[in-house]
């Protein structure tokens, strides 16, 4: 079966810096792959480039059988890909009703029972729906951002960094509410982290990356046990 999705020889960068120096990489549909990597390796780089919303400069994205590497992010988003970004971006003046609103505007599609349907795997949203998305925590502006982007429904969702500056015990409600999407949704996910807790708790599978480059598979041994350098493959 070809992979969902195969990045090969990947290169991006911001003015004449490079930062992605030729990724490969491919992950099999259903497939929750982790990417762990320290600050400034580019992992948020490679989210970006395979979105859209940086060019690549050399190599290819193929998704779901399309080469996606010339597309726009509109296209990319229409064809399944999602992303929840490092930070949330979600919009702080509207509420959470209305920001999820805008997940919808993203896949051009006004439906109600969607919202509906996305908020029976988020009960904490539900309460919060009236309130606006700057009042929320750090964690529950997360558990927004990934509610937004499932109101698109994407096929493959890139989920960059989302324990950053979060909480502990909304960490753990995090992991559950990813196991119980990916068990309820036919989902497939890109987990990019530094919190080996997490990434080791949903992945299949992890990658490092290291300059801008994926250095090889994390030993599932070794990454249960901790002793992850992770500047090592
Ligand atoms: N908009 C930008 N313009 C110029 N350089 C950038 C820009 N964004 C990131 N960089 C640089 O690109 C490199 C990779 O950054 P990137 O954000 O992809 O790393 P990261 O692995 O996601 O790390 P972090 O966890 O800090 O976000 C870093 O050296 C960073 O300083």
């Amino acid at each position: 079966m070809s992979p969902l999705l195969a990045v090969e020889g990947l290169r991006a960068s911001y003015g004449r810096v490079p930062i992605l120096a030729g990724v490969d990489f491919t992950m099999a549909e259903g497939e929750f792959l982790g990417i762990l990597g320290h600050n400034g390796m580019g992992k948020t780089t490679l989210m970006r480039t395979i979105m859209g919303s940086l060019p690549a400069t050399a190599g290819s994205i193929h998704f779901a059988g399309t080469d996606v590497t010339k597309l726009a992010t509109h296209q990319r988003s229409r064809l399944g890909l999602g992303l929840v970004p490092q930070g949330r971006e979600i919009f702080p003046t509207l509420s959470v009703e209305e920001n999820m609103r805008m997940g919808l505007a993203a896949a051009k599609r006004e439906d109600r029972a969607v919202i509906d349907g996305v908020l029976q795997d988020f009960p904490r949203l539900v309460r919060l729906l009236d309130r606006r998305g700057g009042a929320l925590s750090g964690g529950e502006q997360q558990l927004l951002a990934l509610a937004r982007c499932l109101c698109a429904k994407p096929k493959l969702i890139l989920l960059d960094e989302p324990t950053e500056g979060i909480q502990p015990s909304i960490i753990e409600e995090m992991i559950e509410t990813l196991q119980t999407l990916r068990r309820r949704w036919s989902l497939s996910m890109i987990i990019v982290e530094q919190n080996l807790d997490f990434i080791t708790s949903l992945s299949d599978r992890v990658l490092s990356i290291q300059k801008g480059r994926i250095t090889g598979e994390v030993d599932r041994e070794r990454l249960l046990s901790g002793d992850v350098a992770m500047t090592a493959a």
